[in-house]
């Protein structure tokens, strides 16, 4: 178990009305005691909180007027005594008392310890810890209600009964190895083998089919914007985020370089990404907005490809159709207000049949159309992340892939009437790659490097 006594800034650096520096482990109630003589906070009743001042214990100088919150261990956050000091929120304030803690022998956290310490004090396991982090990460509502089902321990639970499921089948595999002569035992444990591991093995199946819509939750859909100059890009990213992220001006060229905004299209996450309008240039800083436009269209899900009616269709036009076609498209002829000029049976013939909406942006006309296409492009009916169990985390998924191959393995060798020991050998294996997802014999060294990811405080 961990001795230090640790402590950070908690809250976010910069000012703000209040910001709250926290301590944990054995040392925070005697180091809270010497620099806040108002009372003894080893005496108070736990999850209370006392108004008082600090005062350095050197000089005897009121450093600040606090709030100090006293946590007493095990029910607590980290499972260590935790004191809070709630003080006013400007930076030379905050970094005051935080020197004072230090001197008086805590030793900063390092980014996510106070996590880490939930996690190796077992109050969390790695799944939830991981979480924690989504949490503060998450950018839509869908994604945050994930983490919080995560927190709960959701994932947690379901990974702790595929693995004793599978714990209970090697038992019975361990019972036929130390009694083979009993020969309708083995037939037995063949057949439960197959049973169990198949049961097992669609469990996974399904949590893997929801690490798509898990992405999505987490990430949004990445949708890239992608026309020829002035077609009405920006217009539309900012029609669908409802605010003027972009500049929009009748000048072809305006976008230089890539816009992102988090938006919400009835319920469904997507990270929008304006693009320069693509065509052939010799302006160098148009260029390499081109270049980032075509980037941003390689790595999108979703492709709006936005024409403009009042123009004819070019092979300008056919040619992003064309670079687009691995991708989901909604092609949007925007301009609607003006004289059409645009060939609908030209576009037709190379869009095939990728969603065609007619909008005309200035007017605010054929959003609903498009909205309606967007959210059918990807869920049959709303996103839901209420009741499915859902995986969106790029080191669960592969373990899970890895976890469905091993059992794949077992399956394959008792069809080949493999001895049970070998058997029982792709069963641990996938019993122990679960176990990594709940943080069940993961490395030290990848636990590290897990929770540096967080950031300073929590
Ligand atoms: N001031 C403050 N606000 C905060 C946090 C914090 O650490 N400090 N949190 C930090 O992320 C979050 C709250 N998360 C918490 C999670 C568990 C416990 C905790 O003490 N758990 C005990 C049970 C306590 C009880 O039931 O009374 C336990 O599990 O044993 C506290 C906070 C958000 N808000
Ligand atoms: N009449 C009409 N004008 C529109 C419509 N949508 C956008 N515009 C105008 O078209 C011009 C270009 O719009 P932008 O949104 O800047 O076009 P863009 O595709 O982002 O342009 P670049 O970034 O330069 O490639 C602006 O003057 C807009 O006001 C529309 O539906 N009808
Ligand atoms: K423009
Ligand atoms: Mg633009």
């Amino acid at each position: 178990m961990e001795q230090d006594t640790i402590t950070a800034i908690s809250t976010p650096i910069g000012e703000g009305a209040i910001a709250i520096v926290r301590i944990s482990g054995e040392e925070s109630f005697a180091i809270a005691n010497r620099i806040f003589p108002t009372k003894d906070l080893a005496k108070v009743d736990s999850h209370t909180i006392h108004y008082g001042s600090l005062v350095d214990p050197k000089t005897d100088e009121k450093v600040e007027e606090v709030m100090v919150s006293v946590m007493k261990a095990p029910r607590t956050f980290t499972r260590e005594d935790i004191i809070e000091i709630n003080c006013h929120g400007g930076m030379v304030s905050v970094n005051r008392v935080l020197q004072l803690i230090l001197r008086e022998g805590a030793r900063l956290a390092e980014p996510g310890e106070f996590t880490k310490r939930a996690f190796l004090n077992g109050r969390i396991d790695l799944s939830q810890a991981e979480a924690v982090m989504d949490l503060i990460r998450s950018k839509t509502d869908k994604a945050m209600s994930q983490a919080l089902n995560q927190m709960d321990g959701r994932l947690s639970n379901l990974i702790r009964s595929l693995r004793q499921q599978l714990i209970e089948t090697v038992a019975h595999v361990e019972v036929n190895i130390d009694y083979p002569e009993y020969d309708d035992v083995e037939e037995m444990t063949h057949q439960m083998l197959v049973e169990r591991g198949t049961a097992v093995k669609e469990e996974i199946q399904r949590l893997l089919l929801t690490a798509k819509q898990g992405k999505i939750l987490r990430e949004g859909i990445a949708t890239a914007i992608i026309g020829k100059p002035n077609v009405g890009k920006s217009s539309l990213l900012n029609i669908l985020a409802q605010e003027n992220k972009a500049i929009v001006t009748d000048i072809p060229g305006t976008t230089r370089d890539v816009v992102e905004e988090y938006v919400n299209v009835r319920g469904v996450p997507l990270r929008l990404i304006d693009t320069a309008g693509i065509r052939e240039t010799e302006d160098i800083v148009e260029r390499i907005g081109v270049e980032r436009s075509r980037k941003a269209l390689q790595d999108a899900d979703l492709i709006l490809l936005v024409l403009n009616g009042n123009e004819p269709f070019t092979k300008e036009d056919a040619a992003l159709f064309e670079a687009a076609k691995e991708h989901d498209i909604i092609a949007v002829i925007n301009k609607t207000d003006l004289e059409q000029r645009i060939d609908l049976a030209e576009v037709r013939a190379v869009a095939g049949d990728v969603p065609i909406i007619s909008t005309s942006l200035v007017e605010e006309k054929g959003i609903d159309q498009l909205e309606t296409a967007i959210a059918e492009t990807f869920f049959e009916g709303e996103l839901d992340s209420g009741d499915l169990t859902y995986v969106s985390n790029v080191r669960h998924i592969q373990l899970l892939e890895q976890s469905e191959q091993a059992l794949d393995e077992a399956l394959q060798a008792v069809e080949d009437g493999m001895p049970l020991d070998l058997v029982q050998i792709d069963i641990t294996r996938t019993w122990e790659l679960l176990g990594e997802i709940i943080g069940d014999n993961v490395h030290e060294s990848l636990i590290d490097q897990l929770f540096s990811q967080f950031c300073l405080g929590k």
